[in-house]
C-alpha cells in the first residue's frame, strides 16, 4: 500500500472528501470537482470542444519513485465525450500545487459540469527512471529500422 497525503486548498470545499475508490477492486480513485464558492451553485459548461482546468480543491504529496496518473471516466467518455486531452495527466512526486483536471468536451453537445461531480480518477503507478547514454552505434536486431506498419496491417 502506498500513501498519498493530501491537504486541502484555501476555500475548498472539504465535505466532498478525499478521492475515493469505488469498489473494492477499482485501480482508480474518483476524484470531483471542487469549484470556488462563487462558482458552486452553477459549476460550468463545456462547450462542444472546449476545454477547462476544474478544481479538486486538492493538494497531494505522492511518494518517491511513484506518479499519480489522470484518467477519464469511461461512463462520461462513452455518454457525453467527457475526455481528459493530456490523458494520462502526470502527477509528479515533487508536485506541491493544486490538482487540477484538464476536461475537454469531445461531444457534439454541451455538457455540465456540476460541483461535487465526480470528473476523472487517480492512478497511483510506480516509475521507473532511466538515465541515458550517448553511443556511436546502437546494437543490432531482426527488426531494425522497421516500424509504422512494417510487419503489415492482417
Ligand atoms: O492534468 C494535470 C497535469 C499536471 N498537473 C500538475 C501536476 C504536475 O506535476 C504538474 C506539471 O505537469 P506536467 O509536467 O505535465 O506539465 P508541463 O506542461 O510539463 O509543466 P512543467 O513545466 O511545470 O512541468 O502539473 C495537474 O495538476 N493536472
Amino acid at each position: 500500500m502506498v500513501l498519498i497525503t493530501f491537504t486541502w486548498e484555501e476555500g475548498a470545499d472539504r465535505t466532498l472528501g478525499l478521492p475515493a475508490y469505488a469498489s473494492d477492486g477499482a485501480a482508480g480513485a474518483d476524484l470531483r470537482a471542487n469549484f470556488p464558492a462563487m462558482q458552486r451553485d452553477t459549476g460550468i459548461t463545456l462547450q462542444p470542444g472546449a476545454r477547462s482546468l476544474v478544481p479538486t480543491g486538492l493538494r497531494l504529496a505522492i511518494p518517491e519513485w511513484y506518479e499519480v496518473q489522470l484518467r477519464p471516466r469511461s461512463g462520461l467518455a462513452l455518454k457525453h465525450g467527457l475526455t481528459l486531452p493530456n490523458s494520462p495527466g502526470t502527477i509528479d512526486s515533487d508536485y506541491r500545487g493544486p490538482l487540477g483536471v484538464i476536461v475537454m468536451n469531445a461531444g457534439d453537445q454541451p455538457f455540465h459540469i456540476d460541483h461535487g461531480m465526480r470528473i476523472a480518477q487517480m492512478i497511483v503507478a510506480p516509475v521507473i527512471r532511466a538515465t541515458f547514454d550517448l553511443v556511436e552505434g546502437l546494437d543490432e536486431t531482426a527488426r531494425g529500422g522497421g516500424g509504422f506498419g512494417s510487419t503489415g496491417h492482417g
